[in-house]
Order: structure tokens, then C-alpha cells, then sequence
């Protein structure tokens, strides 16, 4: 905001008035002031609000997008969102990727996606941090990085936003087992194992919904698995430390106060790669302990009792 001319739109707008008027986001962000400049609207109609400006974020959960990129579907300008998960299915075959749902509500807008291992903690302390700004168009990738890159952030632009959305969504569900894991005192060489197999099963099922492979080597497959799966900060890594101490899932993600998208994402990660045939044994193992069918160690057990298997499906390159 100190760069450019920013509104701050809220759905609500008693509580954009609070916000605007305390500078803070008390509830979701304590303790960040905002930037003076930085103007906070509720009662524009964000399609209207999104006219007067040059580039339009999105930054609700999954179950959000779908309704804000309807209101904002005649917009011209570039779209980006920045929520990582699958919409949760309520009533559709599966739950869909924001480039899908984008697809099926709002097909001309030129959109894509910021993404990358993020923590809005230090994101707002100008800590340095490195993103991904991936879009099929230029238009997109362009103002993303005009708008972002500078001395406290790198954005790096990709044009594969089908595998950017499927690293930051798999490594959500990672990071509940990589808590549990961490939570049940399983060790170090435990938690480098799933993060390596989860890296697998996550560029398996993104090649499978139309990613590249090197996607996921980058800041939005590897990079935030890795910061997701290891960071205190993590609300997902969170859920699964509070599972290990015996806690109910409802309880766990009640205390947490904010959103852990890889609690709906897990069931739709499981069931889109079994529709495609793809093989998700950790992602698997976390639906059946969020449903409660097993306890976590019987889930270890099970993972580490699977018949021997070569490290890759086929040969990789040489
Ligand atoms: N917090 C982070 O460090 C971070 C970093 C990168 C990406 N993300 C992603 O951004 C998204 C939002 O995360 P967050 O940290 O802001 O979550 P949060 O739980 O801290 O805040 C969620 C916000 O969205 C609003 N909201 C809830 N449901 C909504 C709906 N249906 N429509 C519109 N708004 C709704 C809430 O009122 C609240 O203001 C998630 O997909 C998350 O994975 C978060
Ligand atoms: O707190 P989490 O687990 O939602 O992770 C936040 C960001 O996605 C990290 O990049």
C-alpha cells in the first residue's frame, strides 16, 4: 500500500468500519497496523470498487471464491486469488480448483493465482518472502509482479496455474500429517520421509490434473510444503499437533479461529486422485484420521507396512 493506491474490501461492512477506524485487523491480524494509506471500503459493491482500480485480489477461503468471483465476473482487469485448497464439493460430483470454479463462473475474466510458502505474519512485517504469481496469461503473470516484487518480496512468474493450485492444496493436507507426526514424537527422519513421499503424491495427482512436473520442485509445490509442514505457524501443521495430544477435530479447528483449509481439502484430494487413479496413501491416511477410523498410530503403522515399492513409478530421466 505504501507503493500504490489499495482499498481493503470486507463482505461486512460494520466490520470494514472497524477496522478502518482502529487500523487493525483486531480479530485476524492483531497487531499489524495498516499502512495510512491503505483505504478500507464495506458498502461499495466490490464489481463497482473493482472498476476504479487496475488489479483485483481475492483473499477469502476456498468456500469464499466461488461467490466473489461471480460478483466480480464482467471485470476487466486482472484477478488474482490467493486461497490454497479445493472448494469443498456440497453438491457437485468433487470439489474444484479456483482455476475451475473460475472456469465455470466467471470464464472471461483473466485471472490466476499468488501463491508460495507465505506466512501473513511476516508477509506483513516486511520479512523477506518469495511467491509465485501463476496464470495462463501475461497480463496476469505482469501485474502481479508490478504490483508485489520489490525489496521485501520476490514473485517469480509461472504459467502453469493448474499445478501452482494443486502444490498449495496438497501440502495443506501434508502439514496436518507432518503435525501429527512431529506431535507424536515420530522423530526427524520421519517427518523428512513424509514430506518426501507427499511431494511424490502431490506432483503425481498435479501431473495427473494437468501441472508440470518442475511446478512442483518450486516455491509452490516443495517451497511450502516445506515452511507448511515444518512452521509453528501453520494452522494446518496446528490441527495435526492437536490430534497427536488427543484432541477432537471439531476441538482442534474450533481453537485455531482461522481457517485450516486442509481439513475439507484432504476428502477431495482422496477422492479426485482416486477418480484418476492416482496412488495417495499419506493423503489418504489423513482423511481416515480426520474421520476418525483409525487412531494415529495404527495410521503409521499401516503406512509403514505397505509392500516395498521402487522410489519412482518409472525410470525418472537419467
Ligand atoms: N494466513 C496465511 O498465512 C495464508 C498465506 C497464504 C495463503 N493463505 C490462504 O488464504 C486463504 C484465507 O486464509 P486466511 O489466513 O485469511 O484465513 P483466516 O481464517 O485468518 O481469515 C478468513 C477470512 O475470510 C473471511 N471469510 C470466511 N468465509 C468466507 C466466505 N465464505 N466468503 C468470504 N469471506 C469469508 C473471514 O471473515 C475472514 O476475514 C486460505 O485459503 C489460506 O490457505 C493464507
Ligand atoms: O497456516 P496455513 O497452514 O494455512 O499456511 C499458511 C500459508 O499457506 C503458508 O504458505
Amino acid at each position: 500500500a505504501g507503493r500504490h493506491a489499495v482499498t481493503l474490501w470486507a463482505r461486512d461492512a460494520a466490520q470494514a468500519g472497524a477496522i478502518g477506524a482502529a487500523r487493525e485487523n483486531r480479530r485476524y491480524l492483531p497487531g499489524i497496523a495498516l499502512p495510512p494509506s491503505l483505504h478500507v471500503e464495506g458498502a461499495t459493491d466490490p464489481a463497482a470498487l473493482a472498476m476504479e482500480h487496475d488489479l483485483v485480489l481475492v483473499a477469502t477461503p476456498m468456500a469464499g471464491l466461488r461467490g466473489m468471483l461471480t460478483q466480480l465476473a464482467s471485470t476487466r482487469v486482472p484477478v488474482a486469488w490467493l486461497c490454497k485448497g479445493f472448494e469443498p464439493a456440497e453438491g457437485r460430483p468433487y470439489g474444484l480448483l479456483g482455476h475451475e470454479v473460475q472456469a465455470e463462473v466467471a470464464p472471461a475474466l483473466k485471472a490466476g493465482v499468488l501463491t508460495g510458502p507465505s506466512f501473513a505474519q511476516e508477509v506483513a512485517r516486511s520479512q523477506p518472502t518469495a511467491l509465485v504469481a501463476a496464470s495462463a496469461h501475461a497480463e496476469v503473470r505482469d501485474a502481479l509482479v508490478a504490483a508485489f516484487h520489490g525489496p521485501a518480496l520476490r514473485v517469480y512468474a509461472n504459467d502453469d496455474l493448474a499445478g501452482a493450485e494443486v502444490g498449495g492444496a496438497v501440502k495443506n493436507v501434508l502439514a496436518i500429517a507432518c503435525g501429527l507426526c512431529d506431535g507424536l514424537s515420530l522423530g526427524l527422519n520421519a517427518r523428512a520421509a513424509l514430506v518426501t513421499r507427499g511431494l511424490a503424491e502431490m506432483t503425481r495427482l498435479g501431473i495427473a490434473l494437468g501441472g508440470r512436473a518442475d511446478t512442483f520442485m518450486g516455491l509452490s509445490g516443495l517451497g511450502d510444503l516445506v515452511l507448511t509442514a515444518t512452521g509453528d505457524l501453520s494452522r494446518n501443521r496446528q490441527v495435526g499437533l492437536l490430534l497427536a495430544q488427543g484432541r477432537s477435530l471439531q476441538d482442534a479447528v474450533a481453537s485455531l479461529g482461522h481457517v485450516a483449509e486442509g481439513v475439507p481439502t484432504a476428502r477431495t484430494v482422496v477422492d479426485r486422485a482416486a477418480r484418476l487413479g492416482v496412488d495417495m496413501p499419506v493423503a489418504a491416511a489423513v482423511v481416515e484420521l480426520l474421520d476418525g477410523r483409525v487412531r494415529p498410530i495404527e495410521a503409521v503403522a499401516a503406512l509403514m507396512g505397505r509392500d516395498p515399492a521402487a522410489e519412482y513409478a518409472a525410470s525418472p530421466p537419467r
